[in-house]
């Protein structure tokens, strides 16, 4: 059974706008799932709408499953027990979940608090670190005395990621959580997602536009178009990479890793039927599957479809 199953799920904003339309999607445990698509395609929506939260007013319909439990219709007091519990979320912006007037360990250990993870405030306030380091910071302590101003905004990205973890999620619902930081940071942030899939069997659903993002985490890809799912299918299959520099071995490259700097090219003209599943090394590859009509990216790195 896949961790998170989205069937049909359609998603009409207020004034008419379908900005998600009969949309099937499977992810793993320990898989990722990458939605691309361009500005407005309907990938903040979708992924709101399995955090139970897709705007007000929304019209939801479809199925949400996560481990075999119906989401969607779930009462409010029983999504608020899943949301941050089994299933994290990245914001954007880290503003949006850290809070500027608390401590980062306080927030964390109140995590830890509301979801009886800890039976006790010192249980609480002692799994703070172990999270922080988890999510990458240099200096935990340091870390969970400061306020979230106190940090960089790569630091606090990851303070944020420290906070989504702190319910022990099996799924993580990261939105472009890299968008707002350098080509290094960005780059860390998204290696340390991968490690923790390995380490913790998170499935993480990565909501972006960055070509370069799907490519490093080198999974499964879905790509939105108009709330409408595209084309599916391996990161190394919808999107062909190369490095600019290959061959020059020049320092920066070397420092953050290969891959780092790859460009996106062009697409291999491959992928599955519209329906998304992050496999298990046990299935067959998307190799099988019918050919994608054409290419998706341009030599450009724009979305063709
Ligand atoms: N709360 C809302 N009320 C009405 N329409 C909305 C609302 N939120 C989003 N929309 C509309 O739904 C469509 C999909 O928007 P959404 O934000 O999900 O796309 P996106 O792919 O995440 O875009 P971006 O990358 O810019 O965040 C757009 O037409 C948008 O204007």
């Amino acid at each position: 059974m896949s961790l998170l199953a989205i069937e049909g799920l359609t998603v009409h904003h207020p004034d008419g706008v379908r900005a998600v339309d009969d949309v099937t999607l499977r992810i793993d445990a320990g898989r990722a799932l990458v939605l691309l698509g361009e500005s407005g395609s309907g990938k903040t929506t979708l992924a709101r709408a399995v955090l139970g939260l897709p705007g007000g007013g929304a019209t939801v319909r479809g199925s949400v499953r996560l481990a075999g439990t119906e989401l969607l219709g779930l009462p409010e007091r029983a999504l608020t027990r899943i949301r941050g519990r089994r299933i994290g979320h990245v914001p954007q912006d880290p503003s949006a979940t850290l809070d500027p007037l608390r401590r980062i360990g306080t927030q964390l250990a109140q995590v830890r608090r509301v979801h009886r993870l800890a039976a006790t405030r010192r249980e609480a306030r002692a799994a703070a670190l172990p999270l922080l380091a988890a999510a990458g910071l240099p200096d935990p302590e340091r870390a969970a005395r400061a306020y979230p101003h106190e940090l960089s905004g790569g630091l606090r990205q990851r303070a944020a990621l420290a906070l989504a973890l702190a319910g022990d999620p099996e799924l993580l619902i990261a939105d472009e959580p890299t968008t707002a930081l350098d080509t290094l940071a960005r780059a860390r942030v998204l290696d340390l997602l991968t490690t923790l899939r390995a380490q913790r069997g998170l499935a993480l659903l990565l909501v972006t536009h960055d070509l370069s993002a799907a490519a490093r985490i080198d999974d499964t890809v879905a790509v939105l178009d108009g709330g409408r799912l595209t084309a599916t299918g391996p990161a190394r299959e919808l999107l062909v990479t190369e490095s600019p520099d290959r061959g020059s071995g020049n320092g920066e490259s070397e420092l953050l890793g290969a891959g780092a700097h790859r460009k996106v090219r062009a697409a291999s003209g491959r992928g599955t039927e519209p329906e998304a599943h992050a496999r298990t090394d046990s299935e067959p590859s998307a190799a099988t599957a019918p050919p994608f009509p054409g290419p998706l990216i341009s030599p450009e790195g724009d979305f063709l479809r």
